[in-house]
């Protein structure tokens, strides 16, 4: 049958990952065919023809070229494409296929029909164990197994005989069952994969949206079914294989990001559970309405990151997600870390003084420091670091300006009390500091970021921004957040999706925290937690919360977080933990551990050495450049992986990144946290901080190993992994 008419065409997983597995000119010819019939259904109709001994007869095949087919569900409008194959291998693939509707599950699924009177008497004979033996089949079922795919659940010998089955199995099923294999709970597996614990509430919901056309909407069929919404976007998805985060969200991904919120929302989850890819697809989202709402021409969306090399990174996955939102006139999108965006913001509205991010302009506070401090007598029993940290953490975090409001400040957290005698007399050095700071002509980012929320107070109405959108908010500072909230301040007409936080405060590691309600961003009832990793093998991820044990993490506003549920997808070996003799030792074996990893599975620029100090990062470098291994050493800026070479960089730096191996080594205890890091402690409860800061940084370190993690120490091992 010639199919002329504007259907709407969709594509199954299992249609992309075939699609891989062909020729390029198949692949392509069958691309050509896909995208001239989105531009003119009319002049390039789809040639659908019966499977013959089909048992889906909704199952029709396409003749992709003289040896090659692909078998789509034709139902009503809709045309999905299921798997590309020969011919023969095509018809074989189709004959006990089902396109099913599953209202428990919330999803459309495509399942092999096997024949149960013949599969259970193969497994009841066989003598070998089944890895599945011991679950009851009421619990596969109500997890979401397939009741046609039973039979081959049973069939299944070992965890190696899954991974080798994945395709065969509908891709719900495979991931059900690798979650069991792992010895996830119940809830564990729901969380993996997004379907509901409450079948009864999927179902009645379900019985009215039971057509295929509603069905492949839902959250959960858009993790498995690609409906791309324009030619661009299929070409741009088929040519360079950009499936993925980009097309196949999980369910959860999905509702957090493309729904309305009637104020700020916030996104929570371990590392590796797709916040950054949430803050995208919501950026999308945002710029989407925009884009197909006249009366809203002109307006954009901020996209705000702590670190300028993450801002880089997402604008660089955004022009693959949608690019035409960067590049339309004014953009509809801007990535900037919210630093630069304040310089850039305050350099417009000609704010005279220099802002002191880094550098030389930091070396001149440093001396005004010295000379403010010489010049005053200090109370009894404070020290120089804990009057600059009490600057700090308290006059400038909490914006104070004046000695009445420093006199009641809350200083919670800070383990040295100051009574009011002592507070007094610190307000004199704070207000010294501060004046000598103005007349050198120099800020501080705090003051540079209450300057521009002063602005704002009557500026934000006559800048574009419709809403904000915050990654690594875990490392914001009360000023940060007050300043989000005055770009997109509450206006007459409410609040509605103004503002969307994404962060992880188990990976805080700037020692900065702030509660977002005390910053007039209140997202009660519209907060929600990502629990699936989908970058870290299971093995690795438990390692790197084992860090955290016993630690009290916060929400990120006045509540306290936690990792329940929080689970990977994928299996690999465990962390190599190694005890050297000495530094010296540690360096050596690093260097053949490089050399013994799979050249041809791994390219060298996917290797991260992470260290803790810049001049560890130099002392890696020195030994590979003498064992001829080609290495780059990352600074600030995006990581250009087209350059060859093992990265070698800081902990903090390796934030945002992934690697397929990562080594960290020098956590002896002597090493790690460094001394000059614990020296500066001014009291025992900021020696406290400073260690849970150190915790969370091996953490994040950690969790940017995808499959293979080392971590090696010279002498005792730091406590911290102890
Ligand atoms: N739905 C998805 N399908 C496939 N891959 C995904 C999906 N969601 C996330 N990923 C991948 O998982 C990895 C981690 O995602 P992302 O960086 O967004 O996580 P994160 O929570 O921001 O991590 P971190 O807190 O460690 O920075 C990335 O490689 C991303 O492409």
């Amino acid at each position: 049958m010639m199919v002329a008419i504007n259907k709407r065409v969709s594509y199954d997983i299992g249609c992309m990952k075939s699609l891989r597995k062909l020729p390029d000119k198949v692949a392509l010819r069958f691309l050509d065919m896909m995208t001239r019939y989105m531009s003119d259904p009319s002049a390039n109709g789809l040639n659908l023809e019966t499977v013959e001994g089909a048992k889906d007869s909704s199952l029709k095949s396409l003749r992709v070229d003289q040896g090659y087919r692909a078998i789509a569900f034709e139902v009503g409008r809709d045309i999905m494409f299921v798997h590309v194959n020969e011919h023969d291998k095509a018809y074989r693939w189709a004959v006990n296929r089902r396109v099913k509707l599953d209202p428990d599950t919330n999803r459309i699924r495509v399942v092999e029909e096997i024949d149960l009177t013949v599969a259970p008497t193969e497994a009841s004979t066989a003598a070998e164990p089944r890895l599945f033996a011991e679950v009851a089949d009421k619990r596969l079922l109500a997890l979401g197994v397939a009741l046609e795919e039973l039979s081959a659940v049973r069939a299944l010998a070992s965890i190696d005989a899954l991974e080798a089955a994945e395709e065969d199995f509908d891709p719900l099923t495979y991931q059900i069952l690798y979650g069991l294999a792992a010895g996830y709970t119940d809830e564990e597996v729901y969380a993996l994969t997004g379907v509901p614990e409450e079948p009864e509430v999927a179902l009645e919901k379900a019985v009215q949206d039971l057509t295929f056309d509603r069905m492949i909407e839902t959250e959960e069929s858009r993790q498995t079914i690609f409906i791309p919404e324009d030619e661009a976007e299929l070409r741009r998805v088929f040519e360079e294989g950009l499936e993925g985060w980009r097309v196949f969200l999980h369910p959860e991904q999905r509702k957090i990001a493309y729904r309305d919120y009637n104020g700020p929302a916030m996104v929570r989850g371990g590392a590796g559970t797709g916040k950054t890819v949430v803050a995208m697809h919501r950026a999308k989202h945002l710029a989407d309405q925009i884009e197909q709402d006249a009366s809203r021409a002109g307006q954009r969306v901020l996209l705000t990151t702590f670190t300028t090399s993450l801002a880089q990174d997402i604008e660089a996955n955004l022009r693959t997600l949608c690019p035409a939102h960067l590049d339309a006139r004014p953009p509809r999108i801007e990535v900037i870390n919210l630093d630069r965006w304040v310089s850039q913001f305050l350099k417009r509205k000609n704010f005279a003084r220099e802002v002191a991010f880094f550098g030389e302009a930091r070396d001149r506070l440093d001396q005004i420091w010295r000379e403010v401090l010489d010049d005053h007598e200090l109370p009894e029993g404070l020290s120089e670091p804990f009057i600059r940290a009490e600057w700090t953490q308290i006059v400038q975090a909490k914006g104070l300006t004046d000695q009445r409001a420093y006199l009641k400040a809350s200083r919670a957290g800070r383990g040295t009390p100051l009574d009011r005698r002592k507070r007094t007399a610190l307000w004199d050095v704070f207000a010294d500091y501060r004046a000598r700071m103005i007349s050198a002509g120099l800020a501080e980012p705090d003051d540079a970021y209450r300057e521009a929320i002063e602005i704002l107070a009557s500026e934000a109405p006559n800048l574009p921004y419709a809403a904000v959108i915050v990654d690594e908010a875990q490392d914001m500072g009360e000023q940060a957040f007050r300043l989000i909230r005055a770009i997109v301040p509450v206006t007459s007409i409410g609040d509605r999706n103004s503002l969307f936080v994404v962060g992880d405060a188990h990976q805080r590691i700037y020692g900065r925290r702030a509660s977002m309600s005390a910053c007039g961003i209140n997202v009660r009832g519209r907060s929600r937690r990502l629990r699936l990793n989908y970058r870290t093998t299971q093995e690795i991820r438990a390692w790197a919360v084992s860090i955290l044990e016993g630690v009290s993490v916060d929400d990120l506003d006045d509540g306290t977080d936690s990792l329940r549920g929080y689970v990977s997808l994928m299996h690999g070996v465990a962390p190599e933990l190694v005890g050297c003799r000495s530094e010296a030792e540690e360096l050596e074996g690093l260097v053949a551990w490089l050399r013994a990893l799979p050249e041809d599975q791994i390219r060298l620029s996917d290797i991260g050495v992470l260290c803790a100090r810049r001049s560890d990062v130099a002392r890696v470098h020195g030994a590979f450049q003498t064992a001829g291994i080609k290495s780059v050493v990352l600074q600030a800026g995006a990581d250009d992986r087209s350059v060859p070479g093992v990265r070698i960089t800081t902990m903090h730096r390796a934030k945002g990144l992934e690697f397929f191996a990562v080594a960290i080594p020098f956590l002896s205890d002597a090493a790690f946290p460094p001394a000059g890091a614990l020296n500066a402690a001014v009291d025992a409860a900021d020696r406290e901080d400073i260690m849970t800061q150190y915790r969370s940084l091996l953490h994040v370190a950690a969790t940017r190993a995808k499959k293979a993690l080392r971590v090696t120490w010279s002498g005792t091992p730091t406590q911290l992994i102890s």
